[in-house]
C-alpha cells in the first residue's frame, strides 16, 4: 500500500458555483517529492488545507502511512509545513525557533541539542544561532524555518511557495537545499508552487492543477514531452509551446499527420532548427518554411527567435549566432515532435 493515498477528494465551499477540487485521487510512496502546480484558483491551497487538517474535504478520504487521517486534527496529523512568509517567532534566536516544538513535545534536551547541532550544521546555520530573525536574510530565515520542519521528523513535509519570497539566486540555493536535505531524508514531501520551473527542477512527478481537477500526474520529463492535453502543454515550458492551426503546417506534414486535421499542432521552440540558405533543399520530410525575426532574446548559450509565420508567431530556440531583427530565417520542423490537442 502506498505511503499517502488520497481518495476521491472534492470540497465545495458555501456559495461557490464549482468545487475548489473536484475527484482528486493521488497515490504517493515514500519519500517521495511531488511538485504541485496550477494557475491561481486552481485548488492548490485548498488540497494543502485538506492535508493539514485545516479544511475538511466535502467528500473523500486522506490516508497516511495506513491511517485513516481525514477527520484528525491539525495538531495530530504529524506533518510539517514551510510556508512562503517564513513565520519565525519574532523574540526567539534561531537556535529557540528552532527547538522551540521540540520542546513544546517535550523531547529530551540532549536530544534537542544534537538536533539542532546536526540540523543548523548541514542547513549552514551555525554561526547566526543566537541570531534574531529580523536580523537575517531571506535566504536565510527560509533555512530556518525548513530546519524547525526538519527537527520534527514528521511523516509528511508539506511547503507552500517557499521559495516564492527569495531572489533569484537565492531561490537555486535554497530550492537545491531543499532537494538535498530531501534526498538525505528521504523525506515525503509535497510542494504547492506557482512555477512551473520549480516543479519541473525539484520534483519526482509533477501534478498540474486547473479549475479543481488533475490535469495530468507524471515526471517532469513526460508533462512537458507527452503533454495530455493543451492546458498543460500551454501551462508547461518557458518560451511557451507553439501552438497553430493544422493548416499553417506545410502540405507534406499535412499529409503525414492527415488523421489530426481536426486539432491544433503544437511543436516546442527547440524542435524548430534554423536552417542556413545554403542547405535549403526541402525534401518530403523536411519541407523548409520561411519567417522573419520579430523579437531576439539572447542568454549567453542560446537564443529565443520570435518569427513572424503565416500571421502566427513562432518561438525558436537556436544556439546559432541570432539573425537581425527583421531578417528572414529558413526553418524545418522536426516532425517526430509534433503534437497535436483538440481545441
Ligand atoms: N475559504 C474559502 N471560501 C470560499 N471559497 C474559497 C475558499 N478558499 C478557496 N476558495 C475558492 O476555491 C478555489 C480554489 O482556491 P485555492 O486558494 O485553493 O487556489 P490556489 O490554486 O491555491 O490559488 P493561489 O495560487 O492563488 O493561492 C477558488 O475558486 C477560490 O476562490
Amino acid at each position: 500500500m502506498s505511503y499517502l493515498s488520497l481518495q476521491d477528494i472534492s470540497k465545495h465551499y458555501p456559495g461557490k458555483k464549482k468545487n475548489a477540487l473536484q475527484d482528486f485521487s493521488l497515490t504517493v510512496e515514500k519519500g517521495e517529492f511531488i511538485a504541485i502546480v496550477g494557475p491561481s484558483g486552481s485548488g492548490k491551497s485548498t488540497l494543502l488545507n485538506i492535508l493539514t487538517g485545516f479544511e475538511a474535504p466535502t467528500t473523500g478520504s486522506v490516508i497516511l502511512a495506513d491511517r485513516n487521517i481525514t477527520k484528525d486534527a491539525p495538531k495530530d496529523r504529524d506533518m510539517a509545513l514551510v510556508f512562503q512568509e517564513y513565520a519565525l517567532f519574532p523574540h526567539m534566536t534561531v537556535a529557540q525557533n528552532i527547538t522551540f516544538g521540540m520542546k513544546i513535545r517535550k523531547t529530551a534536551k540532549k536530544e534537542r541539542q544534537e538536533k539542532l547541532d546536526w540540523v543548523t550544521k548541514e542547513l549552514g546555520l551555525t554561526e547566526v544561532l543566537d541570531v534574531l530573525p529580523k536580523n537575517l536574510s531571506g535566504g536565510q530565515r527560509q533555512r530556518v524555518s525548513l530546519a524547525r520542519a526538519i527537527v520534527r521528523d514528521p511523516k509528511l513535509f508539506l511547503m507552500d511557495e517557499p521559495l516564492s519570497n527569495l531572489d533569484a539566486k537565492l531561490r537555486d540555493q535554497v530550492g537545491d537545499l531543499i532537494l538535498a536535505t530531501h534526498k538525505k531524508l528521504q523525506a515525503t514531501t509535497l510542494f504547492v508552487t506557482h512555477s512551473q520551473e520549480e516543479a519541473m527542477s525539484l520534483a519526482d512527478r509533477i501534478i498540474v492543477l486547473n479549475d479543481g481537477v488533475i490535469q495530468q500526474i507524471g515526471t517532469p520529463q513526460a508533462v512537458y514531452e507527452k503533454p495530455k492535453n493543451r492546458f498543460v502543454a500551454e501551462f508547461i515550458g518557458r518560451p511557451a509551446i507553439n501552438m497553430f492551426s493544422f493548416t499553417n503546417l506545410p502540405p507534406a506534414l499535412q499529409q503525414q499527420f492527415l488523421q489530426e486535421k481536426d486539432k491544433l499542432a503544437a511543436i516546442r521552440s527547440e524542435h524548430i532548427h534554423i536552417r542556413e540558405e545554403k542547405h535549403k533543399e526541402s525534401n518530403q520530410s523536411q519541407p523548409v518554411e520561411t519567417g522573419i525575426v520579430t523579437e531576439v532574446r539572447y542568454y549567453g548559450g542560446n537564443s529565443i527567435l520570435q518569427l513572424d509565420w503565416q500571421q502566427t508567431k513562432l518561438f525558436v530556440q537556436t544556439t546559432q549566432n541570432p539573425p537581425a531583427l527583421g531578417a528572414t530565417v529558413l526553418f524545418t520542423f522536426d516532425s517526430q515532435h509534433l503534437l497535436f490537442f483538440d481545441k
